[in-house]
């Protein structure tokens, strides 16, 4: 006998639904839960697209509102029955300062928790990060690594501390009970660096090139390893725990998954060529232009100048202290926890995942980036 209709019944609700990723997990389950009844898309600041999504089956309800107001938290949550948590400040470049940055990913995150135990939703995915892992303050390497592979986590920039310690309350919340009596079940999801359609970096890196005359210069040994995966296989990862963590609470509730694809290893610049490379650009130098004490030297000095102007203007270069000893530090993953867990395979091959990027990219062109 065929499967009786699903009934589309659940409410499911994004934080950060408007960002990079979140925008892909949005779109993603409107294409791909069918049981949805109505989606909840919670941001700071709402986008204009949302209104095209309103016109399907799905009831879309635009929510504008601050993850560090918890009466707006819960309002948000109060009937959902999932909450898919992405909201968040991705900020290594010194936009915002240390204690913004905890505010909203810690405090934020906190607050989304107490907010499904108040109105009693069971189940939360929280977007974690790889750098809750590393690279760590020491610069070791974590090469090709897993979710079990030891490794000193150790932080001192706000970003990766506040994704540690929002990440740390997340899974602390698992089994706790919710109102109704019933256990909360979480998990946290370990993107790596993210790319595809929307990348923020990934257009900086095209303009870069664009004021350059074409080129790029290299600065990263291609030696060191970045592990990429593609922002629209860590959406469905998103969707699959979603749809898979009722029936496997026991053994899901409380983990955590990097998530991972087909893509290549290459050093940060190398991968982004795959992209820019095909729209035009060239990246100069088979080795680092300039030695690495000059590269430390001028990312200490925009630091400096990022200091004495903030009175002034906001002076965020890519180049800092920070986002140079990230680079230059290996880090992968090999794993398939995900798949064993919850039977996830990327929905995207690397194929089509570079395909979109680089459509993207192109389209940019003319855009008033
Ligand atoms: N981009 C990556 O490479 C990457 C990698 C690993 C993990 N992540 C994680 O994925 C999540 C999404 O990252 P992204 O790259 O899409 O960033 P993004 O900045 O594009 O999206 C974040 C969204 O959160 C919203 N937001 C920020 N502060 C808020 C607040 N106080 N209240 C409500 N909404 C708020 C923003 O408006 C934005 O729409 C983050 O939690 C980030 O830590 C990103
Ligand atoms: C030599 C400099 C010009 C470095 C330029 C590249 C630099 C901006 C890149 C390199 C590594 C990138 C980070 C990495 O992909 C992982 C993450 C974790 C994620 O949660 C948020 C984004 C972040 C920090 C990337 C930011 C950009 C970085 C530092």
């Amino acid at each position: 006998m065929a499967e009786p209709a699903q009934v589309p019944s659940l409410v499911y609700l994004v934080t950060g639904g408007c960002g990079f990723l979140g925008e892909h997990i949005v779109r993603m389950l409107l294409e791909r839960e069918p049981r949805l009844r109505e989606l909840r898309v919670f941001d700071l600041h709402l986008s204009p697209w949302l209104e095209e999504l309103k016109t399907g089956p799905v009831q879309v309800t635009a929510i504008q509102g601050d993850v560090t107001q918890a009466h707006e938290v819960a309002a948000a949550v109060a009937g959902s029955h999932v909450v898919i948590h992405t909201a968040g400040l991705v900020d290594v470049f010194g936009k915002a300062s240390p204690q913004t940055i905890h505010r909203v990913n810690v405090q934020g995150t906190q607050n989304v928790i107490e907010a499904c135990m108040q109105t009693g939703t069971q189940f939360l995915i929280y977007t974690s990060s790889m750098e809750v892992v590393g690279p760590n303050v020491k610069g070791h390497p974590f090469y090709r690594g897993n979710e079990d592979t030891p490794y000193e986590a150790v932080h001192r920039h706000p970003y990766p501390c506040s994704k540690a310690l929002a990440e740390q309350l997340v899974l602390e919340a698992n089994g706790r009970k919710v109102n109704g009596g019933l256990p909360l079940v979480t998990c946290a999801l370990r993107p790596t660096g993210i790319y595809g359609e929307g990348h923020q970096v990934m257009r900086d890196f095209y303009n870069q090139g664009l004021r350059f005359g074409g080129r790029l210069f290299r600065a990263i040994p291609a030696s060191v390893e970045h592990g990429r995966v593609y922002v629209g296989n860590v959406a469905w990862m998103h969707v699959l725990v979603a749809r898979e963590l009722e029936q496997r609470a026991a053994l899901m509730g409380g983990q955590v998954y990097f998530c991972y694809d087909k893509s290549p290893y290459k050093s940060y610049e190398d991968f982004n060529m795959e992209f820019l490379g095909p729209c035009g650009l060239r990246l100069i130098g088979t080795h680092p232009l300039l030695p690495y004490w000059l590269l430390v030297l001028l990312a200490t000095l925009n630091a400096l100048l990022q200091w004495l102007l903030r009175p002034l203007v906001l002076y965020t270069p890519l180049l800092n202290p920070y986002t140079l000893a990230v680079a230059n530090t290996t880090f992968t993953v090999s794993t398939n926890k995900a798949q064993r867990h919850f039977g996830y395979k990327p929905l995207f091959s690397w194929e089509e995942s570079k395909a979109r990027t680089i459509q993207w990219v192109q389209a940019l062109e003319g855009s008033a980036w």
